[in-house]
């Protein structure tokens, strides 16, 4: 049903007229669920993340046996590390699990949400909550993290992106606190008890939000920290009622410089995404407000997906006798990401890349990742002129409250594509977000890690495209060596590449590129046509369906119509024809081509009946490897005779992208172009015949009256 639903998106379908139709995907649903039935093991399917009940990473190689590189050293430091790991990770909850732990006394990980319940006293209201939203089972990071962290331990943990790390403190954090500060009996000091920092503020919304779905039906006082909240805590008698606050440390430290409350009773200190927290743009920041929880029993507790060293350094130095727990490898995506390096020779080759890829059927939604904010801003407008539906841009420059509005406008599924900076890269679970493209090249290997784990979330798969041009190659070896351990392929020759230098690391994706997105005239070549026929827009719209087949455009042998839809808001009818093509080419192209003649091209166009705008755009599918040919033709009434003359322009974007051999390239590009050329012109003469065929004597009485 989800592909017919993808197929029919868009468009009225009669769904009783068609029955047969629609039961063939209703179906196929129910057998491949049938014929996918796992085998019963304890953890569900959609938690196993790591495929390994299903005998390794679907579609993908099984990740590489995990390496716990302390094993050495944990075999000499026996005594103050756990003493049964190694044994352990025979069993099938460690081997299934993939999870190595390090550390004194390290509590046994809880199978279930109702062994933590029974073992820990989880209160009946948060399991309910937990229920209610859907949560049944634990995953591995909350198995193992949950009865850590109940047990009032310090915790470094270490999951891959999307497998649950929110909940895994959340729960224990909440059942620690036992009841609302304002309800309870014990002596909880006054003052917030928890803090959960962030590094930014939509993931701080986000983790606000979790808290309140567990704490629904208590009173529990859970605040995400703004400006406005900020100066009503300011009145001790509302601060010493609170009982969690979520906040950037910005916003926390700021609040403590103007004495509006302390953390003296903090009992529980979160960093979320810690090495972000502790890295050079907040390290003072953070250590300031690990320094200001002063309580003699506060635990703290840091999280990520990746922990480099130095921060791993700085987070265990803050720690009193910490457990740290992997979760699969340390720094690696999860296997259910396909990961992809895409070439494109140089900055202006990106953008025709992605508007051919758009081109392309796409499961939205999906993310776009650029390395500045006026680049993700215009990128988003690029998009929007190229026809790209639904496009939502985010960054830090914008207001909180367009930040919001966007965010917002993403969980409900509205925007198709989001383009963002960093600022999305770490934390954000929009779910269902089906592939992630970086546009620009990340900046470090933990920025790519998390910018990819925006997709492939809680079980799911998802794809992941990195752009790369000359300047980044340097730079690939680090990637393309996680890519391998997560079971994705990568070319041999980037295997090859030499390992960059420390020095040379710290420049990666640093590349010097423009602010805006252009498509400048380094691309290929760059024609422009302009012309009029003298027949009314909505005759020339009816005859752009039958212009083919024509005597002038014998080269184009198939139009076979794939998808037709009308939005029923706007009126815009969309169609998506495919247009199969015989064309004489020099013999070096055939070779190229796999000696055929036959070519294909995808074309997409929106009758837009309120502006009396028609637009096509059209993309090779064909030799697609090797060059983009991308052309976009517009019909407008033309601006001297509106009722009876057509202005169309015409654009062509050719681009051969085969930097090695430029050589090469130069010739495809200028065969293409002269090739664009010879078509231009006959499609004039072949749709002036069609035209006139259709409506001539019509057009003329229509004038007259
Ligand atoms: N026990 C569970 N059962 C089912 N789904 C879960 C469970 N725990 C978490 N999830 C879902 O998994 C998704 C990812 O969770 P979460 O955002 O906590 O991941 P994360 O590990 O913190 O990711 P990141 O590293 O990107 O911050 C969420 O949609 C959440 O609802």
């Amino acid at each position: 049903m989800k592909a017919f639903q993808l197929l029919s998106r868009g468009g009225v379908f009669d769904k009783k007229r068609f029955t047969g139709d629609v039961q063939l995907f209703n179906e196929k649903r129910t057998s491949g669920v049938n014929a996918t039935k796992e085998p019963v093991t304890e953890l569900p399917p959609e938690l196993d993340f790591f495929r390994y009940t299903q005998g390794g990473a679907s579609k993908r190689k099984a990740p590489q046996p995990v390496v716990d590189h302390n094993d050495e050293e944990r075999e000499s430091k026996r005594k103050r590390t756990r003493p049964d790991i190694d044994e352990k990770e025979e069993g099938p909850t460690q081997l299934r699990h993939r999870v190595t732990t390090k550390g004194n006394n390290v509590p046994d990980p809880v199978e279930s949400l109702d062994v933590l319940k029974g073992k820990y006293g989880v209160p009946s209201r948060i399991m309910q909550n937990l229920n209610e939203y859907g949560y049944t089972s634990l995953t591995p990071i909350q198995s193992h993290a949950a009865p850590i962290l109940l047990q009032g331990r310090d915790l470094a943990a270490i999951s891959p992106t999307g497998t649950g790390k929110t909940l895994s403190y959340l729960i224990p954090v909440m059942t620690s606190l036992k009841s609302p500060i304002s309800y309870s009996k014990q002596d909880t000091g006054s003052g917030v008890r928890a803090i959960i920092l962030a590094p930014t503020r939509e993931l701080a919304h986000q983790i606000h939000n979790e808290c309140m779905k567990l704490a629904q039906g208590r009173k529990w006082r859970i605040v995400l920290l703004s400006k406005a909240t900020a100066s009503t805590l300011a009145n001790k008698s509302v601060s010493d009622k609170v009982d969690i606050i979520v906040s950037t440390p910005l916003r926390l430290v700021d609040s403590l410089q103007r004495g509006h409350f302390s953390l003296d009773n903090v009992r529980h200190l979160i960093l979320d995404e810690a090495d972000r927290l502790l890295d050079s743009e907040f390290l003072s920041q953070t250590q300031e407000l690990l320094s200001a929880c002063t309580h003699d029993e506060v635990q703290k507790a840091a999280f990520s997906a990746t922990l480099p060293a130095a921060a791993e350094k700085i987070t265990m130095d803050a720690l009193k006798d910490p457990i740290r727990v992997v979760v699969g490898l340390k720094d690696t995506p999860l296997p259910s990401i396909s990961q992809m390096l895409l070439y494109v020779a140089d900055e202006s080759s990106k953008l025709p890349t992605l508007l051919q890829h758009l081109a392309n059927p796409y499961s939205p939604p999906i993310m776009i990742f650029t390395s500045t904010q006026p680049r993700a801003s215009s990128l988003a407008e690029q998009l929007i002129l190229n026809n790209a539906q639904n496009v939502d841009c985010l960054h830090a420059g914008m207001t909180n409250k367009e930040r919001q509005d966007t965010a917002l406008r993403m969980k409900r599924g509205e925007c198709w594509i989001l383009i963002s900076t960093e600022v999305m890269a770490r934390g954000m679970d929009f779910k269902g977000v089906q592939g992630v493209i970086n546009f620009d090249f990340p900046t470090s290997l933990q920025s790519y890690v998390h910018r990819i784990g925006r997709t492939g979330r809680a079980g799911r798969e998802g794809t992941a495209i990195t752009y790369f041009t000359d300047e980044d190659a340097p730079f690939l070896k680090p990637i393309a060596n996680v890519m391998l351990q997560s079971g994705s392929t990568v070319p041999e020759w980037i295997l090859k590449l030499p390992k960059p230098s420390k020095m040379k690391r710290r420049a990666m994706g640093r590349v010097r590129r423009g602010e805006t997105v252009t498509k400048d005239d380094r691309i290929g070549k760059r024609e422009a046509k302009r012309k009029s026929y003298s027949h009314p827009w909505s005759h020339v719209v009816i005859g752009m369906w039958r212009k083919y087949p024509n005597p002038h455009c014998s080269h184009v042998l198939s139009v076979d119509v794939i998808d037709r839809s009308v939005d029923p808001n706007t009126g815009i009818v969309r169609t998506e024809r495919i247009l199969g093509c015989k064309q004489k080419a020099p013999t070096w192209i055939l070779k190229l081509l796999g000696g055929s003649e036959d070519a294909f091209v995808r074309e997409v166009s929106f009758v837009d009946p309120a502006s009396q705008t028609c637009t096509i755009t059209s993309v090779n599918l064909s030799l697609s490897q090797f060059v983009t040919c991308y052309e976009r033709i517009q019909y407008t009434p033309s601006a001297s005779e509106p009722r009876n003359q057509t202005a169309f322009s015409q654009t062509a974007e050719i681009q051969a992208r085969m930097a090695l051999w430029r050589n090469a390239s130069d010739r495809l590009e200028k065969w293409l172009a002269e090739r664009f050329e010879q078509n231009a012109q006959k499609g004039k003469l072949g749709f002036s015949v069609v035209l006139r065929t259709l409506w001539d004597g019509k057009d003329q009485q229509m004038a007259l009256q």
